[in-house]
């Protein structure tokens, strides 16, 4: 199989180490769009109104307000100075509550602010469905927020029947249709964010796959490449030597004949398992293909490695592998030389291997340099 050398990529370990604050940063992302849209809106909302001449000096006051609110806001989630989630359920619930009341009040009740005009506090209703989007899934959100808008169209409804041609009827109305639109418009955003984070998802599980061997979990041939052409650039940058462990179970045929290919499958799980304890944590062990393994060992040299092979034949050969069953271990190995390339460095790993096949088995012998 030819050899699939990548330049120099990524860490050397060989093992998909997913991004920790990939989830946070997403959900950071989408608030930030979700203030744009919501700012959007309630301006838009604003216009409308104005173009239809029922705006009033307290409602001007309010929206500019709202204005300022969510630039600041913006400004105050894109410079993390907000403790983290910034809405939950509680506070959803809070703030729906209070609106509640509010319509009531000025709907059926309106001496009972007083001086206090309550009609601005329900221009907070749009801000509402913003953070039913920001508490739950988009599904979740849609459902919590019909349900909102369920509720305020309750509150309102008699209210509507009663006196259909006054001021505030028509302002009640077109509140609702920029709530459901607003709904829609934070469902659509929501629901295909979500969709792009499970496309991204995937995309990272299939770069894994593309790099794991199924059997033993370990970095398969395409990694160990990789891995090898990253060591080779640095070796020739900034004289990081490495070098290179070609490992082979012995007689493994004779372990599939007798006890049949599950078990050899089980052997290969449980070797792969052992060699990895005997490893430092930044070698990579990879399975090279069939019943053969190797481990690439950064800054090490002929001497270094050749010892570790050594260590690598006794600690497999110590103890049975599974149940009854021993195996023992060849090893080939090869520290590069500025000679070398990767596949010279496969090559003289695996001369190396085959000598120590030849000289009996269960050993390891080290490669003459390139
Ligand atoms: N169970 C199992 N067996 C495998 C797998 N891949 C390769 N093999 C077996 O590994 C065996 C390799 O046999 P050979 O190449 O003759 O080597 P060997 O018997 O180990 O002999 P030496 O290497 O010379 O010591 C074959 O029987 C393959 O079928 C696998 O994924 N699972």
């Amino acid at each position: 199989m030819p050899l699939n050398i990548g330049a120099a990529t990524p860490p050397p370990n060989g093992e998909h180490r997913p991004e920790p604050y990939a989830g946070r940063e997403r959900k950071r992302a989408a608030l930030l769009a979700i203030f744009v849209l919501s700012w959007v809106g309630t301006t838009l909302a604003w216009a409308l109104m104005e173009s239809r001449g029922v705006s009033s000096p307290t409602l001007r006051a309010v929206f500019a307000a709202n204005i300022v609110f969510h630039p600041l806001m913006f400004a105050m989630v894109y410079w993390r100075l907000l403790p983290e989630p910034v809405v939950d359920l509680s506070c959803l619930l809070f703030a729906t509550g209070v609106c509640a009341a509010c319509m009531v009040l000025r709907l059926y009740f309106p001496s009972y602010g007083g001086r206090i005009d309550l009609e601005p506090l329900y221009l907070w209703i749009p801000v509402i469905y913003v953070f039913a989007f920001i508490v739950a899934g988009h599904k979740s959100s849609l459902r919590i927020s019909l349900g909102i808008m369920a509720l305020f169209l309750v509150i309102s409804l008699p209210y509507l029947l009663q006196s259909p041609s006054s001021r505030f009827a028509n302002f009640t109305v077109q509140l609702h249709m920029v709530s459901a639109v607003l709904v829609a418009a934070l469902y659509f955003f929501s629901s295909y964010q979500q969709r792009l984070q499970a496309a991204q998802l995937t995309m990272d599980e299939l770069a894994t796959l593309s790099h794991t061997d199924e059997l033993t979990r370990l970095p398969n041939r395409r990694r160990i490449s990789q891995v090898v052409g990253y060591e080779l650039t640095r070796f020739e940058r900034y004289g990081r030597g490495f070098a290179l462990i070609m490992l082979d179970i012995d007689h493994f045929k004779d372990v599939n004949d007798r006890f049949g290919h599950p078990v050899g499958d089980r052997a290969l799980k449980a070797l792969a398992l052992r060699a990895r304890q005997a490893l430092r944590d930044g070698d990579t062990l990879g399975r090279w293909g069939g019943e053969e393994f190797v481990i690439v060992l950064p800054e090490a040299g002929l001497d270094d490695a050749l010892r570790k092979a050594h260590a690598l034949c006794a600690h497999v050969a110590r103890a049975p592998l599974i149940d009854d069953l021993s195996i023992t271990i060849s090893c080939g190995v090869a520290s590069v030389t500025p000679a070398d390339t990767a596949e010279s460095l496969f090559h003289r790993a695996d001369a190396a291997l085959y000598a120590a096949k030849q000289q009996g088995r269960n050993r390891a012998e080290s490669a003459a340099p390139a």
